[in-house]
């Protein structure tokens, strides 16, 4: 990352100064309130001209100054749970001019970054970890008695309703010797409007007129000014001090009451409310989803920059969700808080009794649905694939060794891209292909996801499972002919090579088919559609090709491929099998087809692996052949 220089912030002259925590405590209140002006102003341009999490950081500026005006990171911790709201906090410690490289490749993480910076610390993108972290780092504060060295949780409202996040509630209440300052953004929402009984009492707490401070009393022990001694709060019933509700965009009151937190030296949650893309009207505007995420767009407008003519994948799942959900009355959809960008939304508003959103909590989201299955309905859990890590046990335990009928649609399978290394959707075929009882189909392109989805939902033996990337689909790619269930893609008289490309990787197996035909090697491509368990007629197809190259986005650590290797060397086969994958290490952040192209999956890569596996093949002339 070339540092860019400080002039191109120069419009930002107060941004320019607070480049440290340090600087920033020097500042009096009117320049607080012209830099949060600049911030947003900031935050506005470039991040309308990158694309990114607009409006939970425009919610975030009153309350990161307060942050560090209070706190001293890194000698005081804080742990940003899920992290896409951390841009100001990026601004605060030195990275502003970096943020025209905001999330390309090579440049500034959307996400904390342990390498950008010292005031970072947990890179993980997946909610509700905050406070876990924070319960660690303030038990190692204890033992290793740096107890003057403040923890402070920075969580979501929405991250607050995932299950660690009660999990590490109950073992932070209390823990008086070790106490955690944890401070609750709360927005009213996590994409959507935040749901259940937490959001219900957030309401009611909310309703203690934020604007003013009269839940402090001055006859509270010691003398001190602190909170009331009556409980009003799920926290306090927790053991913890309540200080709040707070105004969120009110500087002076969020520093008074961080201030109390830190020195009252008691687990405690400071409660402050905040507006979601506030100061930016298009945003406050968003009923949907605040401008959670967004792409490109025009900052006079809120409108996006540019649209693709083609549908994504979602739209084409959303679509046919509905057509399926008004065929099988059995049909029902889960969302971990996720209706619009997992495309529920739209099943939702045809279908209001069968959609839920159970907040961000995967695992009850799955877990529920076993109890919906169980009950003698057809559960949709749609999840980012990334996601499904979190609910791995309850997927093997809860739904597959009852072997029930749930279908799970892993949109952002794969190189997700700008989102970065806990973003990459890249885990689910290996985590799946160890469940016992789960059929994973992947679909090539849009007439194959509709098929393959109506056979899923469907499907009554036990658990099914769909992925696909975050992209906008391509043309159908019709099968030849069929074989079994293998859709026969191209093939030529000789068996040279086979290509088994995993959903859409078809394209670029197919354009590596018609290079390496033009070498004279013979290809067939086969795309089995259902990819685990491994068809056996997918291992029989293969045997009779000298050379196998399996191909998909996905780690090749126990991947599809690797199943394909096993079942052929199950069968006794010794043909042998060249796995293309995303490499079993964390990658970065960049764009989908840059990732892909580093990973070797594209033609270039797939004609590049199968000439180099050729020529370690014994009778087989080597091909020379430049890759153009
Ligand atoms: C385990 C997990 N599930 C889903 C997501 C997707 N996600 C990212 S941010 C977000 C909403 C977060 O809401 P909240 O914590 O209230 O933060 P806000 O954006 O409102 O500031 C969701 C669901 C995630 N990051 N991790
Ligand atoms: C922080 C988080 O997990 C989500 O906001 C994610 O960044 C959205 O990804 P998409 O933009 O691919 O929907
Ligand atoms: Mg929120």
């Amino acid at each position: 990352m070339t540092a860019p220089t400080r002039d191109q912030i120069t419009a930002f002259p107060l941004l320019c100064e607070a480049d440290s925590p340090k600087a920033l405590r020097s500042f009096d209140e009117d320049q607080l309130t012209e830099l949060a002006t600049e911030i947003r102003e900031f935050l506005l341009e470039k991040v309308t001209a990158v694309g990114g999490h607009l409006g939970p950081n425009l919610g975030m500026v009153e309350l990161t100054l307060a942050l560090h005006r209070v706190f001293d990171s890194p000698h005081d911790t804080l742990v940003f749970d899920t992290g896409h709201q951390a841009y100001v906090h990026k601004l605060l410690t030195g990275r502003a001019a970096d943020f025209d490289q905001l999330r390309q490749g090579g440049g500034l993480s959307g996400y904390p970054s342990q390498s950008e910076s010292e005031h970072d610390l947990v890179e993980n993108s997946h909610a509700s970890t905050a406070l876990a972290y924070a319960d660690g780092l303030a038990k190692a504060r204890q033992l290793t008695s740096e107890q003057e060295r403040a923890v402070v949780a920075v969580i979501g409202d929405g991250a607050m309703t995932g299950g660690m996040a009660f999990e590490a509630l109950n073992n932070l209440g209390g823990a008086q010797d070790r106490p955690v300052i944890v401070v609750l953004n709360d927005n009213e929402r996590s994409y959507a409007p935040t749901i259940g009984g937490l959001a219900d009492h957030l309401q009611q707490l909310r309703g203690e007129s934020a604007d003013s401070m009269d839940w402090l009393t001055d006859d509270a022990p010691g003398g001190v000014i602190g909170p009331l001694p009556v409980a009003r709060s799920l926290f306090e019933l927790l053991g913890f001090a309540y200080l709040g509700p707070v105004d969120g965009h009110d500087l002076p009151a969020l520093e008074e009451a961080l201030r109390m937190a830190r020195d009252l030296r008691l687990p405690v949650v400071v409660h402050a409310v905040t507006t979601k893309g506030k100061g930016y009207a298009p945003a406050e505007q968003d009923t949907a989803e605040c401008m959670h995420a967004v792409g490109v767009i025009d900052p006079a407008t809120g409108k996006a920059a540019k649209t693709s003519s083609a549908p994504s994948w979602t739209s084409v799942f959303a679509e046919e969700l509905c057509e399926l959900g008004s065929r099988n009355e059995d049909l029902v959809a889960i969302t971990a808080a996720m209706p619009g960008p997992t495309g529920l939304a739209r099943f939702a508003a045809r279908f209001p009794d069968r959609c839920y959103d159970v907040g961000i909590a995967e695992q009850h989201a799955v877990t529920s649905a076993a109890g919906l299955a169980m009950g003698g309905l057809h559960p949709v859990v749609a999840v980012y694939a990334t996601f499904l890590g979190r609910a791995f046990d309850q997927v093997l335990m809860d739904v597959a060794l009852h072997r029930l009928p749930v279908t799970f649609v892993l949109d952002r399978a794969g190189i997700t891209g700008p989102d970065g290394p806990s973003h990459h959707g890249m885990w689910d075929l290996t985590i799946l292909g160890a469940v016992p009882g789960m059929r994973v189909a992947v679909p090539r392109d849009a007439a194959r996801l509709r098929d393959l989805l109506a056979e899923a939902v469907t499907h009554h033996g036990g658990p099914t499972a769909l992925r696909f990337p975050k992209a906008t689909v391509t043309g159908d790619i019709d099968a030849l002919r069929h074989e079994g269930p293998l859709d026969i893609l191209h093939e030529t008289t000789s068996r040279d090579v086979l290509l088994v490309p995993i959903g859409p990787l078809a394209t670029a197996a197919l354009e590596a088919a018609q290079h390496l035909g033009k070498l004279g090697i013979g290809v067939t491509v086969a795309d089995p559609r259902w990819v685990l368990p491994v068809p056996a007629e997918l291992t029989e197809l293969a045997d009779h090709h000298r050379l196998v190259v399996t191909i998909e986005d996905n780690t090749r650590a126990g991947g599809a491929g690797t199943a394909v290797t096993r079942a052929l060397a199950d069968t006794g086969s010794t043909v042998p099998v060249r796995v293309l994958g995303l490499p079993g290490t964390f990658q970065p952040h960049g764009t989908r087809s840059d990732l892909l192209k580093a990973a070797g999956l594209t033609r270039e890569g797939i004609v590049h692996a199968a000439l180099r596996a050729r020529a370690h093949q014994p009778h087989t002339t080597p091909t020379e052949g430049s890759i153009r």
